[in-house]
């Protein structure tokens, strides 16, 4: 039987599956290749010869090493101003490598039509519901962005705008990453996307203490005034907390109570990612 035989047609066998089996016995190579009816492009059965198959199986073993590895996905969920993002660069900066990087769920956040820019500005706008019927986050560009990265494929992260609520004409290329963090409100809700983390975290604070902090932090940079950050707070983003996203707390391996403040559980955490890395082999530097 005539046929192309590359990397693509086999199923995923690692190299030491390829270096035990066809690398031992030139014969057992011959009969395994015969067996699953693979021949090689332009020989026929009968004139193909061991010396040229062990060369040929030689460079498929280099391709197979060459394999994209899979970055260590971690997901950092809690409530708004809860301290995700600082928990999220205390670990960045602690495994001190420049292959971590930190994708926010945020970033996912749809450009507004105008009119619902107009709800946005009178505080009649949910961005803390889950469902679709609000659509504020572009699930699906989301979770096609995480399946690329787990596949260890390049991406583009879109950039967006709190105070326009729309998406800048930029993005943001991530590349070649060992660790990626993915941190976000609603980022355990949904399971088939909670299914690509290896690892999940809950920030746990005080619901006063991320009042005060949204307070400050949404009129410092977010465009926002004292009086909007509360109306929408008690519209939209207690509810979405206690109904939406404090359920999903119960997904989370590890909690972080107090959020970046907390160096025990930071110290705690990042030795685990450590040794979790290496235990997947991903230990280069650290
Ligand atoms: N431990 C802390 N002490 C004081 N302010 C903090 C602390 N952690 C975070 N903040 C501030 O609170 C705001 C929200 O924190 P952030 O980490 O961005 O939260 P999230 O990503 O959960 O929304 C930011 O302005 C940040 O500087
Ligand atoms: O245009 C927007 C988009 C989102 N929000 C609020 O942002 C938070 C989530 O971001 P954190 O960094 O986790 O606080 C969410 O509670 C939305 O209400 C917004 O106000 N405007």
């Amino acid at each position: 039987m005539k046929g192309r035989f590359n990397a693509s047609s086999l199923p995923d066998y690692n190299s030491e599956y390829l270096h035990h089996h066809f690398s031992t016995s030139p014969s057992t190579s011959a009969d395994k290749l015969d067996s699953r009816n693979f021949t090689l492009s332009g020989d026929s059965k009968d004139d193909y010869n061991e010396k040229n198959t062990l060369s040929r199986l030689q460079s498929l073993k280099v391709n197979f090493n060459q394999k994209k590895k899979e970055p260590f996905i971690i997901g950092v969920a809690g409530g708004s101003a809860s301290g995700k993002t600082t928990v999220c660069s205390e670990i960045e900066q602690s495994l001190s490598n420049k292959r971590v990087c930190v994708i926010s769920q945020d970033s996912f956040y749809r450009s507004l039509e105008e009119e619902e820019k107009v709800l946005a500005q009178n505080q009649s706008y949910d961005f803390d519901h889950p469902g679709r019927f609000y659509h504020a986050f572009d699930y699906d560009v989301f979770e096609s962005t995480l399946r690329k990265l787990k596949e260890g494929d390049d991406v583009e992260i879109p950039v967006y705008c709190f105070k326009t609520h729309s998406r800048l004409t930029t993005t943001e290329k991530i590349a070649g990453a060992d660790v990626i963090i993915v941190e976000g409100i609603l980022i355990f809700f949904t399971k088939h996307i909670r299914d690509l983390m290896d690892m999940k975290i809950f920030v746990d604070t005080d619901s006063d203490v991320r009042l005060a902090r949204r307070i400050r932090r949404d009129i410092q940079e977010r465009g926002r005034d004292l009086d909007g950050v509360l109306t929408q707070y008690e519209k939209f983003v207690k509810n979405s907390f206690d109904d939406y996203i404090m359920p999903t707390k119960k997904y989370a391996d590890m909690i972080i109570p107090r959020g970046g403040a907390n160096k025990v559980a930071i110290d705690l955490l990042v030795e685990h990612i450590k040794s979790k890395l290496i235990s997947i082999n991903r230990n280069a530097n650290y």
